[in-house]
């Protein structure tokens, strides 16, 4: 175990970034699904962190649980207390905005939990001061158990379905809009985790993959990257029957107070509320739109909005297919700027003809030209407003959500 992070230190000055491409830190094969971005290692980046350091006053690195455009977020033992938690260390350069929101959550908090944050603390390390988030530990988000899981029981979809409700609910009542509700920021818990040893949780969840970080030339990577770059947890070894229907909302990056709207947000299209792309501030209501997009997902397992080039006028056409025509005052701005999205794509299209030449199997022309289309189409005229109906009007009480 070697001690990483000194908590708020104050020593030297971080190193200067690699400057010629013979400096260039690389990781080889294996290919992982998951990891960061290693360029962001570097005075303002990520902190380097390897599996067994010590972060903080207490807190030893066991896997690694997933890697955003700010921060890492890795599994840890706190050594004090005995427990496991989430530790997300945020880039040097990333703004104060999640930790303000959150830590304003924790105060506001009345009955429903709607903040998995325990404690903040900073850090120190070579590549700046990182402000690090210990949060309660989440399981697979509701995208991985859509794409990878059988589908559990109705009752306990219906628990899940409610708890994301509540949490929304209680989000709003502390003047807090989430702006990035989505299936990978709704992550389900895993029953049982607390009382497993470290070799249980390698053994039930996999164990880690690593490969050395090295620079082009074959010298070790210097101290302001870590020696191995992890492969995130992908949760393919995890029973269904492990996930519990307790729900952590994550990811409070673009979350805003009522009284101070951004003017806008990165939500991507599949969850992104209409009204955003027509020139109206973010508001609550994104939250709300949102969460349909999420119970609707959750009952069925397919997303509401699917898009296959995540843009905007693509998730519109879909939401229009969906849930009916846009609001006459919006029509006439939507056409125009699908008619600008087309040409563009057609234009994409003859690139890929002159340029590709045959097509392969998962060629993008594939994708492009609309040979994904009628299988994709299909699944959504014939059982999709059903579907719909269905999940939102046999909504659960509190007495009928049982597991
Ligand atoms: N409390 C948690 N428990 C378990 N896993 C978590 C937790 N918080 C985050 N993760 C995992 O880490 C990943 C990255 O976390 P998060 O999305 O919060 O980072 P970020 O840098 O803010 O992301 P983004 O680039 O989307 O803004 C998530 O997709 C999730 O898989």
């Amino acid at each position: 175990m070697t001690p990483r992070g000194t908590e708020d230190s104050q020593t030297g000055l971080p190193p200067p970034p690699p400057s010629s491409s013979s400096q260039r830190i690389v990781f080889q094969m294996p290919v992982f699904q998951n990891v960061e971005d290693v360029y962001m290692y570097g005075p303002g980046g990520y902190h380097p962190v390897d599996l067994g350091d010590v972060v903080g006053h207490s807190f030893k690195i066991i896997h690694k649980l997933g890697n955003g455009g700010f921060a890492l977020v890795w599994l840890a033992r706190d050594l004090n207390q005995d427990r496991y938690v989430a530790l997300k260390i945020l880039r040097s350069d990333a703004s104060d905005n999640e930790v303000k929101i959150l830590e304003h959550l924790k105060m506001a908090a009345g009955k429903t939990r709607i903040t998995n944050l325990q404690e903040t603390f900073t850090i120190h390390g070579p590549n700046g001061f990182h402000q690090c988030l210990v949060l309660d530990l989440g399981g697979p988000s509701l995208r991985r158990v859509t794409l990878y899981c059988k589908h559990p029981p109705l009752p306990f979809l219906k628990v899940a379905a409610m708890k994301i409700a509540e949490g929304v609910a209680a989000l709003h009542e502390a003047g807090v809009c989430h702006g990035d509700l989505t299936d990978s920021n709704v992550l389900f818990e895993i029953t049982g985790l607390q009382d497993w040893t470290e070799d249980e949780v390698h053994r039930y969840l996999g164990p880690p993959k690593t490969a050395p970080l090295l620079f082009l030339d074959g010298k070790p990577a210097p101290v302001f990257a870590p020696t191995h770059v992890v492969d995130a947890l992908d949760y393919s070894h995890l029973n269904t029957e492990h996930l519990s229907s307790n729900i952590l909302i994550t990811d409070f990056g673009e979350a805003f107070f009522k009284d101070n709207v951004p003017k806008g947000l990165g939500t991507p299209a599949s969850f992104s509320a209409p009204e955003l792309l027509f020139g109206y501030q973010p508001s609550c209501a994104v939250d709300l739109w949102a969460l349909g997009c999420l119970v609707f997902q959750i009952h069925t397992f397919q997303v509401l909005i699917p898009t296959i080039f995540s843009s905007d006028q693509e998730a519109l056409a879909m939401a229009i297919e969906t849930v009916g025509a846009l609001p006459e005052a919006w029509q006439e701005s939507f056409f125009s700027s699908l008619h600008l999205h087309i040409l563009k794509v057609s234009k994409r299209r003859m690139h890929l003809n002159v340029f590709q030449g045959s097509k392969g199997e998962d060629s993008r022309e594939d994708i492009i030209t609309g040979a994904e289309q009628p299988r994709y189409l299909s699944i959504r005229s014939s059982h999709r407003p059903a579907k719909i109906l269905t999940c939102l009007f046999n909504y659960p009480t509190h007495d009928s959500a049982i597991i």
